[in-house]
């Protein structure tokens, strides 16, 4: 049977990041995609120009109607926004959520808008975390966590990788693309060993949606079946190719380009 892979998270109506990417992105590495859609952003490569929340009990409806008709081999969850929906997802975590489950914990876009609002965040880290395979901050979202600035060096991040494992995930992915003046290193924690995933730094803007492809494209690898190491080495090559593809819209942030792999291959 094919994979199968609820992303629950909010729409980016431009296409880049949220739920739109995930389903390109699941599309891209042939699993089924499924969505409940936590919030709806309308924006654009210049600026986010409304969030419209849905119902807890939308969530809640979405996700039993795909749980209970079709299943999953791997759930992820992006933008959750309020507190009452992580607490409807915890609780939809554990009836369902019996296959390994990715944190991407999305707090703020790059145009600066709130995508969880500052209530939420203890949360995420009480009742999401520890249900986590993997979680996926970025700099700054790790320096929130943590309750402190954002990492700014390598020691920093290495240091920030290892902490953020004790909230009970099973692995911390931490994102280095906020490092600029470093390659694209990110840093991924088991408990023990901390593994580096490298890659060149694109000279680009037009980042819009990278985390939430990095993420999707790992939730495919383990709804595969791929071991965690193997799922963040191939999705690190498919983000790669998807920034250094990037389709500069608009006049702002453009966005990371989910079928580049497909189209342009991998960049030896
Ligand atoms: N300019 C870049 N060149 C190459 N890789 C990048 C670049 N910017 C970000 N990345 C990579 O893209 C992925 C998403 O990271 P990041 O942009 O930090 O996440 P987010 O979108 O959540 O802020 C990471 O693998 C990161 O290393
Ligand atoms: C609806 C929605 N969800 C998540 C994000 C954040 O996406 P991410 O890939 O982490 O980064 P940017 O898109 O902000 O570059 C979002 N923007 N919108």
């Amino acid at each position: 049977m094919i994979p199968r892979v609820l992303s629950i998270a909010g729409s980016a109506s431009q296409g880049s990041a949220g739920i739109q990417a995930d389903l390109k992105t699941f599309e891209e590495h042939d699993v089924y995609g499924m969505s409940a859609v936590t919030a709806l952003v309308a924006n654009n490569s210049v600026t986010d120009t409304g969030v419209f929340t849905q119902p807890v009990g939308s969530v809640q409806a979405q996700v039993h109607a795909s749980m209970e008709h079709v299943g999953a081999d791997a759930m992820k969850t992006g933008m959750l926004f309020t507190k009452e929906i992580i607490e409807a997802t915890a609780e939809l975590l554990k009836r369902y959520g019996q296959v390994p489950y990715v944190l991407d914990p999305v707090m703020i876009g790059k145009m600066g808008t709130q995508l969880l609002k500052e209530e939420a965040v203890e949360s995420l880290k009480e009742e999401l975390i520890p249900l986590a395979e993997v979680i996926t901050p970025n700099l700054q979202e790790a320096g929130k966590l943590l309750g402190r600035s954002a990492p700014e060096t390598s020691e920093e991040m290495e240091r920030d990788v290892k902490e953020l494992h004790s909230f009970g995930a099973d692995y911390v992915l931490l994102k280095g693309g906020g490092l600029s003046d470093y390659p694209a290193v990110d840093l991924l924690f088991d408990g023990t060993e901390v593994k580096e995933y490298r890659s060149e730094r694109i000279d680009t803007i037009h980042t819009s949606g990278a985390g939430c492809t990095y993420s999707a494209s790992i939730a495919a690898g383990l709804a595969k079946g791929l071991p965690m190491d193997r799922a963040v080495e191939e999705a690190k090559h498919f983000v790669t190719e998807a920034i250094r593809h990037a389709l500069s819209f608009g006049e702002g942030i453009g966005s990371t380009y989910h079928a580049a792999e497909r189209i342009f291959g991998r960049k030896k």
